[in-house]
């Protein structure tokens, strides 16, 4: 069974706001309580004014004057929190802002899946291999990988190993984006050694001399200060476990206003976004800007409900809609969504999440997706939006810097016999370093020829 066909609509299901989807089994309730009661006395990992200020980027976005880029790992691993590791996420987010500020000629908000994105909802509670059934992998945030009682049992010292994860991840994040790494013109070198490699990349190679006539411009100019050097940059992650985010959560005494502060932007999944639910209800309590997926099971009504509960006073930059509706399905459904949305003057913004739809399982075992169906679904998705005269906010993708094998196709060609060899995901396939500059350059060239 593909994920995509085990997720199932919410506007079928019952239940009632007490019953939260997806939490792990806590075996130790005692253990959890002493965990969250020292969560709520631990430091913020992000400010207020941060959060408020990616929701003004975000009403950029919302009133189509900027795009969201917003991609990392779909499960971080407390073991992949390396510098390494955080490196080459944020140099690929960054290389392919720029490509897409220059494509769109428009801002890009940069917003990492990272440093928080811990937990996994899954399509199944447990997994069975031979004659054992054991509890399945729901992230480092609550269980272990192996294959092992010890190992699948939820652990609740683990959110504290994930508060401390993203706190480190956040650091280097800070660190790496304030000092030259993300220096504009490092970032296009970085782009043109891509353009030169990769076989498939020399289609792009008008794009990036067109960059480079910019960034001379801007020297001329005396352009060297301030922005070209440093890189505003958020991060997000899914707002699964409300045990975590609960204790987390903090009013700022000044304002009176309450935050998550776990990250700058949390969303609701496609599998627990029940609109009279407990995550809806907690989304509904807190002021960040804030995201919810929408698969192809969304009604119009229920989107329209998810605007009334969790973006009353209309604020632009408050509420997102991811859109992982499949390539096959996006262009069919969506335009009903968007056309109510719009005759409500909602201020919110649209993006696309092109991978979650568009996922099956290979006859070797390996969950993956095709490049083309990636692009696929992003195409239609801006079709959708042209067609209407709304605006294609932007992206939300899995991928990782490395050269990893998980998912199928891009200019680097990875074919089904390869997928075994590097494929290291700690869930979902990701698009590697390569297939996420094909997909940066592809839609560059669709905001620009629009
Ligand atoms: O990103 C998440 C996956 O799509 C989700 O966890 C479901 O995966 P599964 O079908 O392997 O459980
Ligand atoms: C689980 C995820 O997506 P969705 O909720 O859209 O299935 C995810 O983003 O990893
Ligand atoms: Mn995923």
């Amino acid at each position: 069974m593909t994920s995509e066909s085990a997720s199932r609509s919410h506007e079928a299901q019952g239940g009632g706001p007490a019953s939260a989807d997806q939490q792990p089994d806590w075996p130790d309730p005692v253990r959890l309580r002493e965990v969250t009661d020292r969560l709520a006395q631990a430091a913020p990992l992000v400010f207020t004014a941060e959060c408020d200020a990616l929701r003004s980027r975000l009403a950029a976005v919302a009133k189509g004057e900027a795009l969201l880029l917003q991609g990392g790992d779909c499960a971080e691993t407390f073991a992949g929190a390396t510098e390494e590791s955080v490196d080459g996420k944020l140099r690929t987010l960054l290389q392919m802002a720029v490509v897409l500020t220059h494509g769109a000629s428009m801002p890009v908000v940069k917003v990492g899946r990272m440093a928080g994105q811990f937990a996994k909802p899954r399509s199944q509670p447990f997994e069975r291999r031979g004659d054992t059934t054991l509890p399945v992998y729901r992230g480092d945030a609550v269980n272990g990988p192996a294959f092992t009682l010890r190992e699948r049992t939820p652990d609740p010292d683990r959110l504290l190993h994930m508060y401390e994860t993203s706190a480190t991840t956040l650091n280097l994040v800070r660190a790496l984006t304030a000092g030259g790494f993300a220096d504009l013109a490092r970032v296009h070198e970085w782009n043109r050694a891509f353009v030169a490699a990769s076989p498939g990349g020399r289609r792009y190679e008008r794009l990036a001399d067109e960059i480079e006539r910019a960034l001379a411009f801007l020297r001329a100019c005396g352009g060297r200060a301030g922005g070209l050097t440093t890189a505003e940059f958020f991060v997000s992650h899914e707002g699964l476990l409300l045990d975590y985010e609960r204790a987390l959560t903090r009013t700022d005494p000044a304002t009176g206003r309450t935050y998550a502060t776990s990250g700058h932007l949390l969303w609701i999944g496609e599998r627990t976004r029940r609109p009279d639910g407990p995550h809806v209800e907690y989304f509904s309590g807190i002021s960040n800007p804030i995201a919810i997926k929408l698969g192809p099971g969304a009604t119009a009504d229920t989107v329209l409900r998810y605007v009334d509960l969790l973006d009353p006073d209309r604020e632009p930059g408050r509420l997102t809609f991811v859109v992982r509706m499949g390539a096959e399905r996006v262009r069919d459904l969506l335009p009903l969504l968007v056309e109510k949305v719009a005759s409500e003057e909602a201020p919110v913004c649209w993006v696309s999440d092109p991978m979650h739809g568009n996922t099956f399982v290979t006859e070797s075992g390996h969950k993956t997706r095709h490049f083309d169906a990636v692009a696929d679904e992003l195409r239609g998705f801006v079709e959708v939006h042209r067609a209407l005269g709304t605006h294609p906010g932007g992206v939300h993708l899995e991928l990782t810097g490395d050269d990893v094998t998980e998912c199928l196709g891009g200019s680097s060609a990875v074919a089904r016999e390869t997928l075994p060899q590097r494929y290291t995901t700690a869930c979902d396939p990701r698009l590697n370093h390569s297939q996420a500059l094909d997909l940066a350059f592809l839609l560059a060239e669709w905001y620009r020829n629009r």
